[in-house]
Order: C-alpha cells, then structure tokens, then sequence
C-alpha cells in the first residue's frame, strides 16, 4: 500500500534570468521523516524552500500540500496549513519581548484564535524549547543559542505539519548543538515533517535518516542518510574526500 506523501514537487524550477536555480526537482516527503537538504553554495537550497514556503514563485512545476495544489500560494496561507519555515539570519520583531514574538507567531499562523491563547501557545513554547526565562527579553538581549530557539519557538507555537529549518545550528557550540538536535527529534516524534538545510555534518549524521542532494539546482541524490554518503556523484560533486571522511567520523 502506498500512502500520499505529505509535500510532493513536480519538476519544480525556479529561473533568475539565465540562471536556473533550481532545475526540473521532483520530490516528496512523508510525514515525521527528517530530511537533510545538502549541497554546496549556490546549489539552490534556499531557492527550492522559498518555493515551497511560498517566499517565491516558481516558473514552472507544482507543489502539492497534504493533497492540495498551493503553487505559488503566499506564506500566511501556508503558515495556516501547517508549513513553515526559519530564516538563515533569525529575524525577531527587536522591540516585542521574546514572548510575544512567539505570541505573534500562533496568531499569524491562526494556530491561536485571540491574544490571551497565543500568550499561553508562547509561554508552552518557551517553556518546551528550556528559555521560558526569557520570556520578557527583547531579542536584541538573548545569546545567539536563545534566539535560535526562540526561532524554533515560533514555529512550534504555529502548530507546523512540515517544518523547514534553514540552519539552525550554524554558529552555535557543540552542547548546544547537541540540545537543539534533542528538540528537533521530539518535535519531529510528535508527527512533524522536518526538512533541515544544513552543511554541518554532525547534525546531518546525527539527525537524518534521508538525505537530498541538489546540485547546480538539480536533484543528484535521494535516499537513506548512509547510502547517499558513499554516492561517487555526492563525493564528487559536494562532500569531496575530505566531507564524506568528515561524515564518517560524525557516526
Ligand atoms: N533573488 C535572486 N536573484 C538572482 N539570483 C539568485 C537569487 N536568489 C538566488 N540566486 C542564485 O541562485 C543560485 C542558488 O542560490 P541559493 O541561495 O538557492 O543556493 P543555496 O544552495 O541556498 O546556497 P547557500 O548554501 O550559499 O545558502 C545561486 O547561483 C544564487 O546566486
């Protein structure tokens, strides 16, 4: 028996004048899975998420959602149908404490119905992601770590279905990496589709069961985590030898 995949991509492509930046993908995810989305600079990670989250249009191809064509459809859609997304560079509304960034968040996605229930949505968050006591900070005032979180925070608050999460581990320490792992697979053991970008390998080998490859904007590989790190092509063309030895030692 098969089942419907929860996101599916038909020959999704994306051109900025002459450049393609993503090339004709084809692609689908199940629900719960954790996904690596990897590949070098350039190979249009961010472009196929903003394609997905609706931050850009594609030129051509389709983008199903738990069964529904939402090609081309606006974020807040999305965000209401359970689909979103961090930012590379985390970005806090500064002047609003941490809580209600969080707050703002469960109203936008309509995950809250009024200001009272998206305050108690953020205090759970909080609370769940370990910085409940910033909850009155201003952004500007948290450590690096806490607005990550913070970030996470927001999209939990919004009750995602699918979660892509745009490094969300980048410049952080090793503990701290380690804890926000342990969050991304609970949220993830609760049914949460997670697709992570990432070029750490410690976090693609120590949270992913799949790995997606994209390469000059085309798909180059897909499949489990240790099959897809032994791949000549993905050697080749972004792990080198020095990447594929590095992803070998994070098991
Ligand atoms: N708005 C834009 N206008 C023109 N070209 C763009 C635009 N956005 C991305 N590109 C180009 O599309 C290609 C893919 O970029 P993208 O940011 O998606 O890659 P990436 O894999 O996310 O890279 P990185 O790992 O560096 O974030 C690059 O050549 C980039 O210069």
């Amino acid at each position: 028996m098969t089942t419907t995949p929860l996101l599916q991509l038909d020959g999704l492509t994306r051109r900025f004048g002459g450049l393609t930046a993503v090339n004709d993908v084809t692609l689908s995810f199940g629900e719960g899975e954790i996904v690596g989305l990897i590949g070098s600079n350039g190979a249009g990670k961010t472009t196929l998420v903003n394609l997905v989250t609706g931050h850009l249009k594609p030129s051509a191809g389709r983008v199903t959602f738990a069964g529904r064509d939402i090609t081309g459809s606006p974020p807040y859609r999305l965000a209401r149908l359970g689909l979103l997304r961090t930012f590379q560079v985390v970005q806090p509304f500064a002047q609003l404490p941490a809580r209600d960034n969080v707050a703002a968040a469960a109203l936008f996605s309509g995950a809250a119905p009024d200001m009272a229930s998206a305050r108690d949505a953020a205090e759970a968050a909080l609370l769940r992601l370990g910085i409940a006591h910033v909850a009155d900070k201003l952004p500007p005032h948290l450590t690096l770590a806490e607005r990550k979180r913070l970030e996470l925070a927001k999209s939990l608050a919004a009750k995602p279905k699918m979660l892509f999460l745009d490094e969300v581990n980048a410049g952080l320490n090793s503990a701290e990496i380690d804890a926000v792992l342990d969050m991304i697979r609970s949220i993830a053991a609760e049914g949460v589709t997670i697709v992570v970008i990432e070029h750490l390998m410690k976090v693609v080998r120590g949270l992913c069961t799949r790995l997606v490859v994209l390469h000059q904007g085309a798909l180059l590989a897909d499949g489990p985590t240790d099959a897809v790190a032994r791949d000549p092509a993905v050697i080749d063309a972004y792990l080198g030898a020095r990447g594929a030895a590095m992803l070998e030692a994070a098991r």
